[in-house]
């Protein structure tokens, strides 16, 4: 049998970090919260920090060894050994030094690569694995376009804080630090004082231009995600953009926002050239500075012309490193305010959890005790409006409760209710004498199958989305289901089958077959308790009626819940609930509801004067 697009499910090895409290809230709170992901890599971290000494190390050794070569060339102009023989020796010294500073440079990368890579790896998954576990109220609030873009960059953010702290910032402090040391110790104090003043005055005003340009980078995000979502939201209404020629109206919208984006974007700019000038100011500065000192102390005698040679060499190789300061500093800063969005994202409360020990659903492996209860619900999206008002009923094991009423009473969000997509705010709901908000929800969910008002596919191919139901199902079973949905036939008949893409959200296929593929993908999930909400809204009569047989053979031994506008399809039902502004106004089956000629009754007689 070959197997469906779908592996089963395989747990993935990836060991994250606990994840506790509340929104980071200064930059030093955001790197605590990387660090326990980097920290996983201990071993790693500390190689790398070694070698990174071991490079700097080599690197400071190279003005030193320039220095005894051009005093063994000045200092014993008479002694042709030594200039032979010394020069030599340094040469090869020389030589060794700089390729140690690249070989231990390479050695951190590669031994560093793989906790980078594996922090970045264990955070998207988590913030995937957070999102998913958001509740349904905060995915109708999102605007997936900027979500996804702030988490973009919130995992390019984790590469760039390591990769330009670990790669710059510290080995630039190790190289000033023993710089610094060296003149000091060698030579006039006067050259570590200049140094350090430089350096104060230098990363000084770094830090203040910087914090000042980070609100027109900030700006540039905001806006940047702004047009993502509306692109996404425009692209995604495709249709409905055509149908009301409203393209220039789109196009204007996007664009008042890229304008922004533009207007930030080169403020931006402007402002980096006043930075860099300003850097390079000060720099120059210091190094005319150390060089006039050099030269009054080779003119006085107390140095070597080594030792100008060295100081020089010192000075351009920090000079190197700090003239990318500015846009180090500026990035790592950008990293974090990316991180500490995605961190806000990841702390965001879970409104809709599990309770401390929660354990799964206890239910006969057949079903046979899946009754469901509404214990006397009282809920509402938002506390202003109350959408159910002490609602009560029972679905006994293996039988069917309908649920009819107009639209807008409050039908469909029992479903929600029973799928636990929202808490309840009065009442309870039970699943086989467990109330579920005790229980996980893991455990409820799988207990539970629904054929939604509205499908939504995958854009992937049709087997996967049947597939969908039960991952690792093989291709018979997937077929098995289709023919029971009805959309077997159809299937095949297609040029590619069953590997026929869908397309996004699954718009290639027209409402009915949509329809039947989630149909087929529930009917493989095979749950106990079954959901059909308008299951069959979107077929013509005839499949309408192929369909609703099997569905009722389906659900013959099951727990179901019918959710329907055609009364004609629920009169087998075992109980009618009429439902009218979120109460439960009629109950009984078909033949007790006619009898009681109340409002099902004049429905019924409605529909059945239309047909
Ligand atoms: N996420 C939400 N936030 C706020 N109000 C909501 C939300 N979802 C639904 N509602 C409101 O709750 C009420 C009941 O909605 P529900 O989907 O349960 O109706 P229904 O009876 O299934 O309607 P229909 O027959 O049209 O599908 C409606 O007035 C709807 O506007």
């Amino acid at each position: 049998m070959r197997p469906s697009g779908i592996p089963a499910h395989a747990p993935l090895a990836v060991t994250a970090a606990p994840v506790s409290g509340t929104p980071p809230k200064s930059d030093w709170e955001t790197l605590r919260r990387l660090f326990p992901y980097l920290w996983i890599y201990k071993w790693r971290v500390i190689a790398a920090l070694a070698f990174m000494v071991g490079a700097k190390m080599a690197n400071v050794g190279v003005p030193l060894l320039l220095k005894n070569l051009v005093d063994a060339m000045t200092l014993q102009p008479g002694d042709p050994a030594a200039l032979l023989v010394v020069p030599a020796a340094l040469l090869l010294g020389y030589g060794a030094l700089r390729l140690s500073t690249s070989l231990f440079t390479e050695l951190r990368e590669l031994v560093f690569a793989k906790a980078t890579e594996g922090a970045a790896r264990s955070i998207s998954l988590e913030v995937f694995r957070h999102l998913h576990a958001m509740s349904l109220r905060f995915h109708l609030e999102r605007q997936t376009g900027g979500m996804t873009r702030d988490i973009e960059r919130g995992t390019r953010g984790v590469h760039s804080l390591i990769s330009y702290s670990l790669y710059s910032i510290i080995p630039t402090l190790i190289e000033v630090t023993l710089v610094l040391t060296l003149l000091a110790v060698k030579f006039d104090v006067w050259f570590a004082w200049i140094t350090i003043v430089a350096l104060v005055v230098y990363i000084g005003f770094t830090i203040t231009v910087t914090e000042w340009r980070t609100q027109f980078r900030k700006k540039m995000n905001e806006m940047d995600s702004t047009a993502h979502s509306r692109a996404i939201d425009s692209l995604l209404n495709y249709e409905t953009v055509k149908y009301f020629n409203n393209e220039e109206f789109e196009a204007q919208r996007y664009d008042e926002n890229l304008e922004r984006y533009r207007r930030a974007a080169v403020k931006s700019q402007t402002t980096l050239s006043l930075l860099n000038t300003g850097q390079q100011l000060i720099i120059a500065s210091a190094l005319v500075t150390m060089l006039w000192r050099a030269t009054q102390g080779v003119v006085d005698g107390r140095m070597t012309l080594g030792d100008l040679v060295m100081v020089n060499a010192f000075m351009i190789q920090l000079y190197i490193p700090l003239n990318f300061l500015g846009v180090i500093y500026r990035e790592i800063k950008q990293s974090l305010t990316d991180l500490e969005k995605m961190f806000t994202l990841m702390e965001r409360e879970r409104e809709i959890a599990d309770v401390p020990g929660a354990q799964p659903l206890q239910l006969a492996a057949d079903g046979a005790d899946a009754t469901v209860r509404f214990e006397d619900v009282t809920f509402a999206y938002d506390p202003a409006r109350t959408i159910l008002h002490g609602i009560s009923f029972e679905i006994p094991a293996g039988k069917t409760v309908a649920v009819v009423g107009p639209s807008g009473s409050g039908k469909s969000t029992l479903a929600r209710l029973l799928f636990r997509f929202y808490d309840v705010q009065q009442g309870r709901i039970t699943v086989a004498g467990q109330d579920i908000k005790q229980v996980t929800q893991s455990s409820v969910r799988s207990s539970l199958g629904i054929v939604p008002q509205d499908t939504v596919l995958f854009n992937d191919t049709v087997e996967y989305n049947i597939a969908y139901g039960r991952p690792g199902a093989t291709r018979t079973e997937v077929e098995a289901a289709a023919k029971a949905a009805h959309i077997h036939a159809f299937i095949a008949a297609a040029p590619k089958a069953y590997d026929t893409m869908v397309g996004e959200r699954g718009l290639k296929l027209s409402g009915g077959e949509k329809q039947r593929v989630a149909i087929a993908r529930t009917l493989l999930k095979n749950p106990p308790v079954m959901i059909f909400d308008e299951a069959t809204s979107a077929l013509d009569s005839a499949n309408e009626r192929a369909i609703q047989a099997e569905l009722q053979s389906v659900a013959q031994n099951k727990t179901t819940l019918v959710i329907a506008h055609r009364l004609s399809t629920v009169v087998d039902a075992h109980e009618i609930l009429v439902m009218d502004a979120g109460r439960i106004i009629e109950r009984g089956n078909h033949a007790q509801l006619l009898a009681a000629n109340g409002r099902y009754a004049s429905m019924w007689a409605l529909q059945q004067s239309a047909e």
